[in-house]
């Protein structure tokens, strides 16, 4: 049982209900989906050079960091094959919090039963072209403790997005996040949607590490 890991590196989280935490990232190899702004298009081509690294490896590697928030990312983290194998090893570090990254296509039910793992899904908004790919079952088993997270390209997107919550009545079932395709979205427009529409217990979140960094440095 092994994973592809194209890349293990610590920094703060930028994104999600522990942004600015610090976290080990661990960014496994492939994607099922192809989102049009996707910036880790580099993770999913077949060329893309990997390590093959075992669960016990990857459990011992943020062990020795001292770091207690891993976020499995990529790519699609559960592609990889034994996915569920790799949480049962995180499963026995109970000072160690996984959070999973995941695209909104794979079902989740077989992911569930990990009291340290959460997700942050996404739910592919139209202008991401991959809106017919997301898997709407998992809006009934996604939890407090997961993220339900809409990255928007326009004001139709977040337009969508409402839609969404309210069909499936999100709200109060999960946390719930709309973010910029960054760059793509006039920031303010987001904040004047949220106030237009009056969605309560919705966050606004940016990107943290591409304001930190140059938004297309690598490992950090
Ligand atoms: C690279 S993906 C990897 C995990 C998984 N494949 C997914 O899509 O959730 C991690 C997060 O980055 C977000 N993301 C990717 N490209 C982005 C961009 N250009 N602007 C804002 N967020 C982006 C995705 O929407 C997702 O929430
Ligand atoms: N600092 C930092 N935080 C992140 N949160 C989620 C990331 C991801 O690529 O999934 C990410 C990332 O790539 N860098
Ligand atoms: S699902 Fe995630 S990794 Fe795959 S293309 Fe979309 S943003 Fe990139
Ligand atoms: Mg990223």
């Amino acid at each position: 049982m092994s994973f592809k890991v194209v890349e293990i590196f610590e920094s703060i989280n930028g994104e999600g209900m522990r942004a600015g935490e610090l976290a080990v990232f661990v960014r496994m190899k492939g994607c099922n989906l192809s989102c049009n702004y996707c910036d880790t298009m580099w993770a999913n081509k077949p060329d893309c050079e990997f390590a093959e690294m075992t669960a016990e490896q990857i459990v011992d590697r943020v062990k020795k960091s001292g770091i207690k928030n891993v976020t499995l990312t990529g790519g699609e983290p559960l592609l990889q094959k034994d996915a569920d194998k790799l949480l049962e090893a995180f499963s026995s570090e109970k000072d160690i919090r996984v959070e999973i990254e995941t695209n909104g296509s794979i079902d989740l039910k077989p992911f569930l039963k990990f009291e340290n793992v959460s997700f942050t899904m996404d739910y592919k908004l139209p202008e991401s072209d991959m809106e017919k790919y997301m898997n709407t079952d998992n809006f009934k088993i996604l939890r407090k403790k997961d993220t339900l997270k809409f990255v928007a390209s326009s004001v139709n997107d977040l337009k969508k997005a409402k839609e969404i919550i309210e069909k499936y009545e999100l709200i109060g079932k999960v946390n719930i996040i709309f973010s910029p395709v960054f760059g793509k979205i006039e920031l303010t427009d987001i904040v004047d949607f949220l106030k237009d529409n009056k969605l309560n217990d919705v966050r606004m979140q940016l990107q943290m590490h591409k304001f930190i960094w140059d938004p297309e440095e690598r490992g950090v």
